[in-house]
């Protein structure tokens, strides 16, 4: 029997202010089933606001082109609680970008009282159980605003994108030792989606025809790359964040394969002496829709303060997030 559509909603969905436009890259891989699976149709809902009205309606135009099989319907709409109804998975991606040149906290403001809004349009009229991803800039505080001003979604379903970051990781460690970025796994990105975080290698392996080794013996840890492509691209990161954001979800919902962990930001409960309260990013394991942080991996020194220092500037950023609020 044909399953019953899942609902996602995609804000920023218009791509239109041309910073990235992860959204224009991002609606075309869930309408082809990318994010959910091959056999799960979709009915998408996209938000952006009132001056990208009519870029928004284009993309709608372009979405029933495309004539994807597995789409079942599209929400396109400036209004938020029209776009919240009924949701099941929403992918954040709305806010007010960073550009060259720009710190991420210069826009802190803008995008805390963005977050506050859907907040509240999402508690009151997405789906129950309904899975949050928030992507945009700052990604880890937007979340943890939405979770503040959403207090009867659960905390399990509220997480943000450091899969982009994760995946970098993947691919980085995949150029320098010349092999298939599918034969690496288990890095892990530690804290924020910032420069702070830490892609620690220590726990990754390769697969080699003599087994599984440790890339820690290959390389040593690595730079996150995000303002590498606006440095060459004059444009954020669109495409790869599209399709870790569908990553995110698709191991969310579908689960992680065995011996496989991913990274995603998810509310701290002190593992790892995290402070609890934050939005961290941790290696997690999914099965049946949840995820679980990886416990008891040893912390050397060095990765410890990694860890302490981008815990430092999240709770940073939560003050200054909390400050805006006032
Ligand atoms: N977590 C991650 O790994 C990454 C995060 N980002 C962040 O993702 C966000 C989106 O990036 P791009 O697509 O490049 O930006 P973009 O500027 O191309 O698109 C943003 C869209 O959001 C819309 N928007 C603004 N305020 C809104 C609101 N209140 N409600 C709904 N829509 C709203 C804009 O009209 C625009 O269409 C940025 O914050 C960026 O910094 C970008 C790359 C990676
Ligand atoms: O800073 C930005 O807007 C882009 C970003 O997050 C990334 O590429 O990781």
């Amino acid at each position: 029997m044909a399953k019953e559509p899942v609902r996602v909603l995609v804000t920023g969905a218009a791509g239109a202010s041309f910073s990235g436009q992860i959204g224009y890259a991002l609606v075309p891989m869930i309408a082809r089933g990318v994010m959910l699976g091959a056999d799960q149709p979709v009915i998408l809902h996209m938000l952006d606001i009132p001056p990208a009205a009519e870029a928004l309606n284009g993309v709608k135009m372009e979405l029933v082109d495309a004539a994807f099989p597995l789409l079942k319907g599209v929400v396109a709409t400036t209004d938020a609680v029209e776009a919240c109804t009924g949701v099941n998975v929403a992918v954040m991606v709305g806010g007010f970008p960073r550009k060259e040149g720009m710190e991420r906290k210069d826009v802190m403001s803008k995008n805390v009282s963005i977050y506050k809004a859907q907040a509240s349009a999402l508690e009151k009229h997405a789906a129950a159980n309904c899975k949050v991803l928030v992507v945009a800039n700052p990604a880890n505080t937007n979340a943890l605003i939405l979770k503040e001003f959403a207090p009867s979604i659960p905390d399990k379903n509220i997480s943000c994108l450091t899969r982009l970051d994760h995946n970098r990781a993947l691919g980085q460690i995949s150029e320098r030792l010349n092999v298939q970025v599918s034969d690496v796994k288990n890095v892990i990105i530690w804290g924020n989606h910032s420069s702070s975080q830490y892609p620690d290698v220590n726990h990754a392996t390769v697969k080699t025809p003599a087994g599984e080794k440790p890339v820690r013996e290959l390389v040593a840890n690595d730079e996150c790359s995000g303002a590498a492509i606006i440095k060459a691209r004059k444009l954020s990161s669109a495409l790869s964040a599209a399709s870790s954001a569908c990553d995110h979800i698709r191991d969310w919902v579908l689960g992680t394969p065995e011996g496989t962990w991913v990274s995603m930001g998810v509310y701290s409960d002190g593992s790892y002496n995290v402070p609890a309260g934050l939005i961290y990013s941790f290696p997690v394991t999914c099965k049946n829709g949840e995820w679980c942080i990886v416990q008891g991996l040893p912390i050397d020194e060095f990765s410890r303060k990694k860890m302490d220092a981008t815990a430092e500037e999240l709770s940073e950023e939560k003050a200054l997030a909390y400050s805006c609020l006032s």
